[in-house]
């Protein structure tokens, strides 16, 4: 069974290709980074780590890599002889390899293949593979769309687990917390009959995708900017600072309330699955940088992410948001020197109004809402 895997970065060799190698695939990581692509197809193998006191060391091997930018029609290639196309490249990344996947779709008609393939991407996003099918779409003519309808599936996905920023002499070796939690939507699947070991099949993804984009990352993310705010660089000197821990607590509370409401979740079920994560934050064993947990603010204050959709959907449901709202305030005056989006969001600050650069940002034409964020920005630059 072959494998073709978009994005050979942290969660991409630290759970994707591990549990793909574990269900036997053969995997052809896809990046543009030459580091990495080399060492792939030197090695043809590589180690994880699991962040805990065991330290165990799990070797992932059958693995090469292809350098898109240098060999698209290899790419191409290994897309028209796959059993399975996965992606953990970043949901804005996906509208660049778009083009690749669809070439590769069109490989498989022009070679009259019959055999069905779904396209997973493994993105922090809710509908992240649904939204990369609209984007391949736009590069398909009409009659490559009607074999793809047929034969190609977009099922959407939520992956878990913690992959921080990789320091280490060896380029391939990834440092992994043992948790780790990959869902699929099953009735979007065109190739139900490959199922992974390890991976959960839900009939419908959104309660899984919504409790851990609004549990998980909206969590992480809070720590993130409740620590830089605080002046902390990493996730676990952060969290033990009380101040911080407790802005993590009003936060998950407030999403917590909205799930529970919103998915009928069993409250007692959803507070261990709170307390947990917080664990996961505080793994002694895993360094994460705040540089990471809160990378691409831009993307993190948008209309359907971790902060913006909690927010409206509570609002709507006269559930508290007070708390999300402080977080989102301090994302305004998040600077970090080598992100684009948090260099681009201070500019913006700088050039326009912030009524207008939170309207731009969060999408939102909820008045009260913007005059609110607008408000918390406020207070969070005044006691800073
Ligand atoms: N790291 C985690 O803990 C984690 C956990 C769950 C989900 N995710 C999600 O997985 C995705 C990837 O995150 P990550 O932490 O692995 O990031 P990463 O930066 O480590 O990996 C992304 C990889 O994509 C490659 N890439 C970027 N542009 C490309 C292009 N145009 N063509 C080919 N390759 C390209 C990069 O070189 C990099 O190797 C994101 O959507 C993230 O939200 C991450
Ligand atoms: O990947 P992002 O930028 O959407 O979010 C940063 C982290 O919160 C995220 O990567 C988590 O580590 C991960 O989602 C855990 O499953």
């Amino acid at each position: 069974m072959k494998a073709v895997h978009f994005g050979a970065g942290n969660i991409g060799r630290g759970f994707i290709g591990e549990t793909l190698a574990a269900n036997g695939f053969e995997i052809k990581f896809v990046d543009v980074n030459e580091k990495i692509i080399d060492a792939l197809n030197e090695k043809k193998s590589y180690t994880i780590q699991l962040a805990d006191e065991s330290q165990k060391e799990i070797t992932v091997t059958n693995v090469s890599g292809i350098n898109n930018a240098k060999n698209p029609e290899k790419v191409v290639q290994a897309i028209a002889d796959a059993d399975i196309v996965t992606t953990a490249i970043g949901p804005k990344i996906l509208k660049f390899i778009a083009p690749l996947i669809a070439d590769g779709i069109v490989a498989r008609k022009a070679a009259g293949s019959q055999n069905k393939v779904d396209v997973i991407a493994c993105e922090n996003m809710i509908g992240g593979s649904q939204n990369l099918k609209k984007e391949v779409y736009t590069h398909l003519a009409d009659e490559d769309q009607k074999y793809a309808d047929e034969m190609i599936g977009f099922p959407n996905a939520a992956v878990d687990r913690i992959v921080p920023l990789q320091k280490h002499e060896d380029p391939l070796f990834v440092s992994v917390e043992p948790f780790k939690e990959w869902v699929v939507d099953e009735h979007q699947m065109k190739a139900p009959e490959i199922k992974l070991e390890s991976v959960e099949y839900a009939p419908d993804l959104e309660p899984y995708i919504e409790r851990k984009l609004f549990s998980v990352n909206t969590g992480h993310a809070t720590v993130a900017y409740t620590g830089k705010y605080k002046g902390y660089t990493d996730i676990g000197s952060a969290i033990v600072d009380e101040q911080v821990l407790e802005q993590l607590k009003r936060v998950l509370k407030e999403t917590g309330d909205l799930l529970i409401a919103k998915w009928n979740f069993d409250r007692e079920s959803h507070e261990a699955y709170q307390r947990k994560i917080i664990g996961r934050f505080e793994n002694k064993y895993l360094s994460d940088d705040i540089a990471r947990v809160g990378r691409t603010p831009i993307r993190k204050l948008g209309y359907d992410e971790r902060f913006i959709r909690p927010i409206r959907e509570a609002k709507g449901r006269g559930l508290s948001y007070e708390a999300l709202l402080e977080t989102v305030g301090m994302i305004y005056t998040f600077d970090e020197p080598n992100d684009t989006e948090s260099q681009e969001l201070k500019k913006l600050i700088a050039d326009k109004p912030i009524e207008e650069v939170v309207k731009e940002t969060t999408g939102l034409d909820d008045h009260e809402l913007v005059t609110q964020i607008v408000s918390s920005y406020q207070k969070a630059l005044a006691n800073k």
